[in-house]
């Protein structure tokens, strides 16, 4: 075979395998007009190659993000490097429908996308190349894998009950508030109440009863709560909740607006009224606190004197002064 038959076959050989390869491949001119157009590209878009040769890109896909890729190609054209774009960055640039079984829940094909520049003998930059890789497989799994984890995630600091924070995240949001109140010097106050005489509500009505009790606190809780309160349900009938930029005074107006709520509830369960109140404490952080144990400390104490006298209402916690 003589040197010129052996650069036409492998040149047609070249041809063959572009046409074929799993992957799309677009030659475009500096005029973004389209040179070659392989067999991928006609699958998902339903172009033939000779409905798309010698047209704009971007008269042919009016959907693609136009700015963004001129600027992109453009760029390749006259670095003469080669551009990289992935599905992270966009999901897909070419409008093509997913048909893969496996990720057949997602509608569009995930694209990386490379882009080189195709340099003529005398070494002038005239065409560039588009490489289109259909990553919808990995795309679609690592997209579950992060949804799967957000969700673990989520699971692992929730009480189960209350669907409020289990007690160890919310002893760790507490560390946070205690840590940017020193930095910080917003107000920043502390409640911890506890449901009254919930022994009895057990032994009388039932565990049960006394779970419904437990998430309808938590309900309440939510709805008389701001967005930017973190709550939690600390022990078994004990909740706290961190009031953030709020001083010991309107934490008092909190409090009483929960503790009214709650009593307001009266909930029937299987047939019975089980009216229960709560008691609750507050503390106002302060330059005397010395760390988020402390906080806690005195709150408690003062969740401890609402119940010394009589249950069902608010004290604050103040520090002894010498005498
Ligand atoms: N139903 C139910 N009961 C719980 C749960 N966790 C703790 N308890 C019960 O809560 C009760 C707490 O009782 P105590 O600590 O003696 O306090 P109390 O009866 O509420 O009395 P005061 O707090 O002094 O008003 C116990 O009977 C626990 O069994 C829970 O998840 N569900």
């Amino acid at each position: 075979m003589s040197q010129h038959q052996n650069e036409m076959n492998e040149f047609h050989w070249m041809l063959d395998m572009i046409q074929t390869i799993d992957v799309g491949l677009v030659v475009l001119d500096k005029d973004y007009q389209v040179q070659v157009w392989n067999n991928f590209m006609e699958t998902h878009s339903g172009l033939r190659p000779d409905q798309a040769q010698g047209k704009k890109l971007f008269s042919l896909f009016p959907q693609l993000p136009e700015d963004w890729l001129r600027h992109k190609i453009d760029s390749v054209f006259f670095l003469k490097n080669r551009a990289f774009t992935t599905w992270e960055q966009r999901p897909h640039v070419f409008p093509f429908k997913n048909y893969r079984p496996i990720t057949g829940t997602v509608d569009f094909m995930y694209q990386n996308i490379t882009i080189i520049p195709l340099t003529s003998l005398t070494g002038i930059v005239t065409h560039i190349s588009l490489i289109i890789y259909d990553v919808t497989d990995n795309a679609v799994n690592k997209l579950e894998a992060q949804k799967v984890n957000e969700e673990l995630k989520i699971l692992s600091r929730t009480d189960k009950l209350t669907q409020l924070y289990n007690r160890g995240y919310w002893q760790d949001r507490l560390e946070q508030e205690f840590n940017r109140f020193v930095r910080n010097t917003a107000p920043s106050s502390l409640v911890m109440f506890d449901i009254d005489h919930f022994k009895q509500v057990n032994d009388t009505y039932g565990h049960p009863a006394g779970d419904k009790i437990i998430t309808l606190v938590g309900d309440t809780l939510r709805k008389v709560m701001r967005k930017t309160d973190i709550a939690g349900r600390y022990g078994g009938e004990e909740f706290g909740v961190i009031l953030t930029d709020t001083d010991s005074e309107h934490a008092k107006i909190f409090c009483e607006r929960l503790r009214t709520a709650i009593e307001a509830l009266k909930p029937v369960v299987d047939g019975v009224e089980i009216p229960f109140t709560v008691s609750l404490g507050v503390a106002e952080l302060d330059d005397q606190t010395a760390s988020a144990k402390d906080w806690l400390a005195n709150t408690d104490q003062a969740l401890y004197q609402s119940k010394h006298n009589g249950r069902n209402q608010t004290s604050l916690f103040a520090h002894k002064t010498p005498d």
